[in-house]
C-alpha cells in the first residue's frame, strides 16, 4: 500500500468511476482507480485516495449486503455487494398487505451480512391500523424496530429518523415499488436537488447510470437507497434471522430435524407454520446455492492445477 493515503467514502459507482467524497469537508470528486485494486469499489466503501486523486485501496468491510445475481441456467453463480459498512437495514414493504415472505428474505440478507434490521411498512395512509401489523410482523420475526410509515401524510418518518443517529450509515432493502425512493425524499425534505443527478455531472458530461447511492440526511445519518431489485437471493445463509428456529432446533431429539414429522421436534409447534415453512424454503435455496458454490470451487481448483501442471512441463 503506499503511503500517503487520504481516508474517503464512495458515494455511488459508475462504469469505471466512482464518486468519492473525503473526511474533510470538500465536494465529492469523480475518481478512476489506480491499477488492478483486490477489490472493486462500491457504494458505502472506505477508499484510500492517492496523491494523484486515484483510488488505491479499499479498506476492509463490515456490514455488507450481499446477494445472489439472478443467473442464467448452466451459468456460474455469482454474487453482488449492493452496500459495504452498513449499519441498520430498513426492509421495506407496503401496505396493506405486506409480505411477511418477502420480509423475511431481505431480513435474511441483511442478517447474514451481520447488519441489524429494522422494518418499514409504507403507505400507512392506506389502512387505519399500520401500527399493528408492524407491531405483529416484527413480533413475529424478531425484530425490535417497526414503524408504519406514510410519505404522503408524514407519519411514521419520525420515528424512523429517531433510528438515523448522526454517523449511522443506513440501507434501504426491498422489492421493486415497496416506497425506497419515496421514503429517502421524506428523509432528505428539502435537499433532495442537490443529489442525483445534479452531482453526478462533471466535465466529461451526465453519468446518468446511478443505481446505488449513499445519501447524506439532514440529521447526518448516510442512506443508501438500492433502486430496482426483482430478485434478492441468499447467498451466504440466513444470519441470526431465524434465531427463533434455531434456537428451539437445539431441543430436536435429531441434529438433522427438518420440523415436519420427526418425534421429538421441539420446533414445529412452536412456530408458525408459514414462518416455518418460509424458513424451509430459503434453507432448499441455500442448500442448492451451496452445491453449485462448491462445484465451482472444484472446477476452479481443477482449472489451476492443469495450468499448473502445463507450466511445470512446458512442450518442447
Ligand atoms: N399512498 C402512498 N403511496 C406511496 C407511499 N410511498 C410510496 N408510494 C407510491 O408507491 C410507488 C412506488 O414507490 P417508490 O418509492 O418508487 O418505490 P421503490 O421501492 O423506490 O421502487 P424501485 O425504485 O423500483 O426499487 C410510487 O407510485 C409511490 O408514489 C406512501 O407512503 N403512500
Ligand atoms: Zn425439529
Amino acid at each position: 500500500m503506499p503511503s500517503q493515503l487520504t481516508r474517503a467514502r464512495v458515494l455511488a459507482q459508475y462504469r469505471g468511476h466512482w464518486l468519492v467524497a473525503s473526511e474533510a469537508d470538500e465536494p465529492p470528486q469523480l475518481l478512476t482507480a489506480r491499477g488492478r485494486l483486490t477489490e472493486t469499489p462500491i457504494t458505502g466503501d472506505w477508499v484510500g485516495v492517492d496523491e494523484g486523486g486515484a483510488i488505491a485501496h479499499v479498506y476492509n468491510r463490515t456490514g455488507t449486503i450481499i446477494r445472489r445475481v439472478p443467473g442464467e441456467q448452466g451459468k456460474p453463480v455469482s454474487a453482488q455487494i449492493l452496500a459495504a459498512n452498513v449499519d441498520l437495514a430498513l426492509v421495506t414493504e407496503p401496505l396493506p398487505e405486506p409480505k411477511a415472505r418477502r420480509l423475511e428474505r431481505f431480513a435474511a440478507l441483511a442478517a447474514a451480512g451481520g447488519v441489524p434490521v429494522a422494518l418499514a411498512l409504507t403507505k400507512t395512509d392506506l389502512v387505519d391500523d399500520g401500527y399493528l401489523t408492524a407491531a405483529q410482523l416484527a413480533r413475529r420475526m424478531g425484530v425490535a424496530d417497526a414503524f408504519d410509515v406514510s410519505a404522503v401524510t408524514g407519519e411514521g418518518i419520525d420515528a424512523v429518523r429517531s433510528l438515523l443517529t448522526p454517523g449511522t450509515t443506513a440501507v434501504l432493502l426491498g422489492a421493486s415499488g415497496t416506497g425506497k425512493s419515496t421514503l429517502v425524499n421524506a428523509l432528505l425534505g428539502e435537499d433532495r436537488m442537490k443529489t442525483g443527478e445534479v452531482r453526478a455531472s462533471d466535465r466529461r458530461g451526465r453519468h446518468t447510470t446511478v443505481t446505488r447511492e449513499l445519501l447524506t440526511l439532514p440529521g447526518g445519518a448516510q442512506l443508501i437507497d438500492t433502486p430496482g431489485i426483482r430478485v434478492a437471493g441468499l447467498w451466504d445463509g440466513t444470519g441470526e434471522s431465524f434465531a427463533d428456529v434455531d434456537t428451539l432446533a437445539e431441543h430436536c431429539r435429531f441434529v438433522d430435524c427438518e420440523h415436519r414429522t420427526e418425534p421429538g421436534c421441539a420446533v414445529r409447534d412452536a412456530i408458525d407454520p408459514e414462518r416455518l415453512a418460509a424458513w424451509r424454503k430459503l434453507q432448499r435455496e441455500l442448500a442448492w446455492v451451496e452445491d453449485r458454490r462448491a462445484a465451482q470451487r472444484q472446477r476452479d481448483e481443477w482449472h489451476k492445477q492443469i495450468t499448473r501442471h502445463m507450466r511445470a512441463n512446458p512442450k518442447r
